[in-house]
């Protein structure tokens, strides 16, 4: 039940009567709870250099315009602006120059004070360091090394400061609002109902799902236009592209996992500007991946490592990698003498490149960012094309909200957004270097992969008539029908590899992991529902749209019966430990994953376990990157939005 807020004034989340009507100890049901509902022309889900850009830039057509009644509104999960951002950053101006081509005088306040002032690559064997040709796209000329958080925060002020751009942060975005029966037609041309808006995440709700005297609901944005800027992997993101089937006539998209550390270094080791990238140990040949140095402003530095998440081998734990790299005489040296480590935090980021870029438009909205997915892998960049895209959708978006007066029964084409993508240098940035991530997962192999990266983006810059496959079209196929990641299925059985034996560790240089989780500020509140959900994404999108979640997540049989989460449970066990040697407990980078052996007896256990082992998922401690969402084997884990501002507080990371 929805129903209308009475003014347009600052968003306020509590409704006395709505609360009162749910403080029971009955089991929520999204499909009576009475909803606070607000009209938006756009409702951009997520503040990040993407969606900020989409914001800003329909706000400044709207002044161009003389049209000053566009309502554009940013749902952020994070407490504050950039506190979930995570990332380097080595960042090109080029989007930001277009969108606010003042920035560096018009604002004293910007980020971006540190330069870039050297490039260059390193191969890294176990002992030795050795200088590696340098590729024209890893240039950092012109480039800025900063805090994306920070630089996220920056551009979230001039958003709502100086162009009226409402920006809540706390809210996520929990579900989409579909028009009831199909209005419009998806990108292929089959009726299908418009996306129209998007409700926020319920907030005080216990582990069992029944309300608290704290409960509030989400609430319901209606929109005209409705964007998606979630980042990688978003989870409403997913659920489109499943919706719509986006990704018909695209390639899998493909992830690694960035592990990174911020430290402050002996003033000896500190270069400002300084930017070293490296390949090679600490990771075998059959893993893509590399590490980075950024030398940022105030004496920081951001060091760590993007391990490709089609790694095969169940054994290997990117955290661990990550500590063992300073193990190397290179690190032991920048990190010596009175180096101390800030901040530690992890995010996957796309791999797939152009292949992999779904169809960005969908009945009534778009995928902009890395929601769609436009990283350059080649630069380990993706911020300028994050924000140029949000700038086309958002241009887009403000011919679309103009064609009617309210958001009743109108379904916004955005079909512009994707050809002006198509004709911008977000598509020539990702056309050139299109063959340099699939070429290591070719038959050369991870060194051919490398000679074959060489020769394209030192000589041949992308001019070839070939373009390689993430995975053969049989492949793509399989996967298509069996809902797997193509990460997840490059994951090899157990048996096939022995497990590795990381050194240990040597604090303060290396550190073990919950040392390192207590330095993201990561926080979720006590006693609510677990957002990491054992269940495949199709039945999840089916649940959803019932509004049925929360009946399948403790266990009230269904229509037809068909949902057994304890019997899916004792699956998951069932598989992820006996082939895959528990696989997320190694991989995630909160440790929020553990088979645990448990006493004979335990009821739970031998109702949802395998073998004496069961699951415990210790929600509390996710910093929110996806990676066990893309790789578990079972692709069963679907990450949702926790309570609105839980999860990492990221800020010079
Ligand atoms: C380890 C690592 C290193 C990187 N290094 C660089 C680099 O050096 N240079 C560079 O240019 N790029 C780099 N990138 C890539 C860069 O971070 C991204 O391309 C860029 O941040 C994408 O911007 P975005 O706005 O699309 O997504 P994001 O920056 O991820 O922002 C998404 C925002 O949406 C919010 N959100 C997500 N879901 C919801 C929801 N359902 N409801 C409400 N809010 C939501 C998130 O909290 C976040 O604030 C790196 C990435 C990683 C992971
Ligand atoms: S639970 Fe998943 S999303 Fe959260 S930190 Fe672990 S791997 Fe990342």
């Amino acid at each position: 039940m929805l129903r209308p807020l009475t003014s347009r004034g600052p968003l306020r989340r509590l409704h006395t009567s709505v609360r009162r009507a749910n403080a029971t100890s009955t089991l929520f049901s999204p499909k009576d709870v009475e909803r606070a509902e607000d009209e938006v022309d756009v409702c951009i889900v997520g503040g990040g250099p993407a969606g900020l850009s989409a914001a800003i830039r329909i706000k400044q057509l709207e002044r161009e315009r003389g049209n000053d009644d566009v309502r554009v509104v940013v749902l952020e999960k994070a407490p504050e602006a950039g506190a979930h951002i995570l990332s380097g950053a080595v960042i090109e101006p080029r989007a930001l120059n277009e969108l606010l081509p003042d920035w560096s005088t018009a604002y004293t306040d910007h980020p971006l004070t540190q330069p870039a002032t050297s490039s260059s690559m390193r191969w890294f064997t176990k002992k030795w360091d050795l200088p590696m040709p340098h590729p024209p796209q890893m240039s950092n000329k012109g480039n800025y090394i900063v805090s994306l958080s920070a630089f996220t925060s920056w551009l979230a002020g001039i958003a709502e400061n100086e162009y009226g751009v409402e920006f809540y942060p706390g809210f996520a975005g929990a579900q989409l609002l579909f028009s009831d029966t199909p209005d419009s037609t998806d990108p292929w041309g089959n009726p299908a109902p418009s996306v129209r808006g998007v409700i926020t995440n319920e907030v005080g709700l216990t582990k069992s799902f029944t309300p608290k005297s704290s409960f509030e609901p989400g609430m319901a944005f209606r929109a005209k236009v409705t964007l998606l800027a979630e980042g990688a992997h978003g989870s409403l993101s997913k659920l489109a592209i499943q919706k719509y089937g986006l990704r018909r006539d695209s390639e899998p998209q493909t992830y690694g996992i960035g592990v990174k550390e911020v430290w402050r270094v002996d003033p000896e080791q500190y270069k400002p500007g300084k930017v070293v990238h490296t390949m090679g140990w600490p990771l075998d040949a059959s893993t893509y991946g590399g590490g980075w140095e950024y030398h940022m402003s105030d004496g920081l530095v951001s060091l760590g490592l993007v391990i490709g998440l089609d790694y095969k081998n169940p054994y290997i734990s990117p955290y661990r990698e990550l500590q063992r790299m300073k193990h190397h005489p290179y690190y032991r040296r920048l990190l010596s003498g009175s180096s101390n480590r800030l901040a530690y935090g992890a995010r996957v980021i796309n791999e797939g490149g152009l292949q992999s870029v779904p169809k960005l438009h969908f009945p009534g909205g778009a995928l902009i960012g890395c929601s769609a997915g436009f990283v350059n892998v080649a630069k380990i960049k993706g911020t300028h094309n994050a924000m140029k895209s949000g700038m086309l959708a958002g241009e887009a978006a403000f011919g679309a909200v103009s064609q009617s007066e309210t958001t009743e029964g109108f379904a916004a084409d955005l079909s512009a957004y994707e050809n002006a993508f198509k004709d911008s240098w977000v598509y020539k940035d990702l056309h050139e270097v299109r063959n340099l991530r699939p070429s290591f997962n070719s038959r050369l192999g991870l060194l051919g992969g490398l000679a074959y990266s060489g020769v394209d983006s030192l000589f041949l810059r992308g001019r070839v008539p070939w373009t390689f496959s993430h995975a053969s079209k049989s492949e793509a196929e399989a996967l298509k029908k069996n809902g797997r990641s193509l990460d997840a299925a490059h994951t090899e059985p157990a048996s096939r590899h022995k497990p590795i034996e990381y050194p240990p560790f040597e604090a303060p240089l290396s550190t073990d992991l919950m040392t390192s989780v207590a330095l993201t500020g990561t926080n979720h509140a006590e006693d609510q529902p677990i957002h990491l959900r054992v269940v495949k994404t199709p039945e999840f999108l089916r649940e959803i749209e019932a509004g049925e979640v929360e009946r399948a997540e403790t266990g009230e049989v269904l229509e037809g019966g068909k949902v057994d989460r304890k019997k899916e449970r004792r699956e998951h066990v069932r598989v992820n430990t006996e082939e895959f040697a528990g696989l997320l407990g190694r991989a995630c980078p909160a440790g929020v994953y553990e088979y645990v052996q448990v006493e004979s007896g335990d009821k739970s256990a031998e109702e949802e376990g395998w073998d004496g082992k069961k699951l415990v998922i210790n929600s509390q401690n996710c910093i929110h990157c996806k990676l066990c969402d893309v790789k578990v084997p079972t692709q069963d884990i679907t990450w949702t939005v926790p309570e609105g501002g839980g999860g990492p507080k990221y800020s010079i990371t």
